[in-house]
């Protein structure tokens, strides 16, 4: 097997890395690394060394990562869908718990107090300037029902709450895993009215940018709790910070930090927590490992964000190669000929695209001629080939 060389641009679990089979090496910098394995580190200022072949984020959100220059540049980048959803569930009902009464605030109480020799007495009289409300009864409006808003609208419910759901590209999967109990709005705007809590739970895009506006803020319930464990981008910071001083949002809890929020009245904001979990680290680990190396070893692609999927499955026959090309007319038909006028018959072949970009993986009867990488290359639309298997 050839050497495979991974660089860790982020600490990942151990018992991810150590699913790396013999071949591969961890190594220190990204110049010489065919894969990358990442967290949140930001990769969009990066250049990348000509042989990077895959980025592998142990995690959901990839608006760290360049998406379409990798495509460009024939890197498939993966993610770890739901991997870490149920860490990020607890975080957003710990959230809303904060939220009701004020803990931090009667924590911080009993600290400042520690000394007094009274304090089983005086905290009577004081606590009530942290009592709240209960979570039951009250509605919760989740916007975006992937794998985590799912977790946290069926967990809201066991909650006693009444729950509203908003997501027009709602997958079949997430449908299957919905309570029924979960009311489903059409539009936005019924989550806004009906919500007493709202969270978001929405993928970082140009399309969700500043989402929740000063518009959007208007037309939420006076006194809302907003609970943002997605990305800080998705929110207007301006137009919040003059709805949290004005009481119109009564509490926002949020997981990223920013100079903005960080000084917000009103605010309890968590240092990036949601998927700092043993278990979730765990489990983006080896999800991420295991599928960099399925690309890497097989060809195969799954949970891809800017190529399509492919699996087929270990090769079996005298060679495996894999090419990434633009989804542009012409090119299955230039790829089969090529091999066709060789004397080589395709024993299996799997061809999808995804937007502007396709992947053909093909299983060879014989063994490639030593410049088949090269010539193939010469394609019009080619971006990048693979010799990946040959079973001599
Ligand atoms: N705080 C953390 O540590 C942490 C951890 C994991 C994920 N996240 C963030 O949370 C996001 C969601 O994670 P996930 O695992 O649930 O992802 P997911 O892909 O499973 O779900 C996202 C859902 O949002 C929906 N959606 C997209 N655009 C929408 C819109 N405009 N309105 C309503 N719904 C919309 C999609 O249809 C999808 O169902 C990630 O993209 C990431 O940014 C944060
Ligand atoms: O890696 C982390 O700690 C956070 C990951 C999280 O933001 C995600 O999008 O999965």
């Amino acid at each position: 097997m050839k050497d495979r060389k991974i660089f860790c641009l982020n600490n990942i679990a151990k018992i991810g890395t150590d699913g790396f089979r013999s071949g591969y090496t961890l190594i220190d910098s990204i110049d010489e690394a065919a894969g990358v394995l990442v967290r949140s580190a930001d990769m969009k200022e990066m250049s990348f060394p000509a042989g990077l072949r895959a980025i592998a984020r142990a995690g959901a959100g990839v608006n760290n990562i360049p998406l379409d220059r990798c495509a460009e540049e024939g890197i498939v980048v993966f993610n770890t869908p739901g991997a870490n959803a149920n860490s990020v569930k607890e975080l957003v009902l710990c959230g809303m718990f904060l939220a009701s009464r004020d803990i931090a605030g009667g924590i911080n109480w009993v600290r400042e107090n520690a000394d007094d020799e009274n304090i089983a007495k005086t905290t009577e009289k004081a606590k009530k300037a942290f009592a709240g409300t209960e979570l039951k009864g009250k509605t919760l409006g989740v916007i975006g029902l992937g794998a985590i808003g799912v977790l946290v609208a069926n967990a809201a419910i066991s909650l006693g709450m009444k729950v509203y759901g908003f997501d027009p590209y709602l997958s079949v999967n997430s449908a299957w895993n919905l309570s029924p109990m979960v009311i489903h709005a059409e539009k936005i705007e019924e989550v806004y009215a009906a919500s007493d809590y709202i969270t978001i739970h929405v993928p970082a895009t140009a399309s969700t940018k500043g989402m929740i506006s000063a518009e959007a803020i208007a037309q939420m319930k006076n006194g809302v709790v907003l609970l943002n464990f997605a990305r800080d981008t998705l929110v207007d910071e301006k137009a919040l910070a003059s709805a949290l001083e004005a009481g119109m949002v009564k509490r926002y809890v949020s997981d990223f930090p920013t100079p903005a929020s960080a000084h917000m009245k009103n605010a309890i904001v968590i240092p990036h927590l949601g998927a700092s979990t043993e278990e979730a680290e765990d489990n983006c680990a080896v999800m991420a490992v295991k599928q960099l190396q399925d690309y890497l070893d097989n060809g195969n692609i799954r949970n891809s964000v800017n190529y399509p999927e492919i699996n087929l499955g270990f090769c079996e026959t005298e060679a495996r190669v894999a090419i990434l090309h633009r989804n542009i007319p012409n090119m299955l038909s230039q790829i089969t000929n090529f091999f066709g006028n060789q004397g080589l018959n395709i024993e299996n072949l799997a061809n999808k695209s995804r937007g502007d970009y396709a992947y053909t993986l093909l299983d060879l009867s014989h063994p490639m001629p030593h410049d088949t990488v090269e010539r193939l290359k010469e394609i019009d639309g080619v971006i990048r080939v693979r010799r990946i298997v040959e079973n001599k």
